[in-house]
């Protein structure tokens, strides 16, 4: 007897906002979690079609001599432009998406997380049966990230949010919204989401 599908469930935020901080907590409970962020970097460093693709399209300088992802040239060739952005993601999302379909069919869960940054301004919630979208301040995510990566600086991280959709349009369309300041119990909001999850 095949088991059912589990139901997918998207989990986002802006950039600091805890999304990764509380996909581990599901993940702890037991609900397996797609990095679909993580992921994405995975293949473009290790999918021989798709870094094909990337060396079609924008060079064999795209990859080092050793196979890796030459982060260099495609910082400054590529995600400097926004028209190379699309192409580049146009070539990474489907990648991804394939590599997700193939991995939730290995999933037995009543459901499983899909983490990403980019989840309602790609328009990949659609796909999902429900969203969480992790909500903190931007005073708060700003000192966080500044803390996380020491090589950051706060005109970074703006020129990053300036491309995220704002934190309440993103509470507006999320089915369940778990709020991350600093006065909040993380866990007790994650029990209450995954008893709904299991339940419904
Ligand atoms: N409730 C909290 N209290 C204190 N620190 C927190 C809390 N939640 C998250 N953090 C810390 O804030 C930083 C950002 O959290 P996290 O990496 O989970 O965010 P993210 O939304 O996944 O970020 P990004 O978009 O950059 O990947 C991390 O260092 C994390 O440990």
């Amino acid at each position: 007897m095949t088991s059912p599908k589990p139901k997918l469930v998207g989990i986002t935020g802006g950039i600091g906002s805890g999304k990764s901080t509380v996909a581990k907590i599901f993940s702890i409970f037991g609900i397996p979690v797609y990095f679909a962020d993580d992921r994405a970097k995975w293949l473009m460093a290790n999918d021989p079609s798709l870094k094909q693709q990337i060396c079609d399209t924008f060079g064999q300088e795209s990859y080092l001599e050793n196979g890796s992802v030459n982060r260099t040239f495609l910082a400054s060739h590529v995600f400097s432009d926004e028209e190379k952005v699309k192409k580049i993601n146009s070539l990474v999302h489907p990648a991804v998406k394939r590599d997700f379909e193939n991995w939730v069919t290995a999933q037995k869960s009543p459901y499983i997380l899909k983490e990403a940054a980019l989840l309602f301004e790609t328009g990949s919630y659609k796909e999902l049966d429900k969203t969480i979208n992790v909500s903190a301040p931007l005073k708060i995510r700003i000192t966080r990230i500044l803390l996380r990566d020491p090589h950051r600086n706060e005109k970074q991280i703006h020129d990053i949010i300036d491309k995220q959709l704002p934190d309440e349009e993103k509470n507006n369309l999320a089915n369940f919204v778990i709020k991350n300041s600093d006065n909040k119990l993380l866990i007790p909001q994650v029990i209450k989401i995954h008893q709904e999850l299991i339940s419904g």
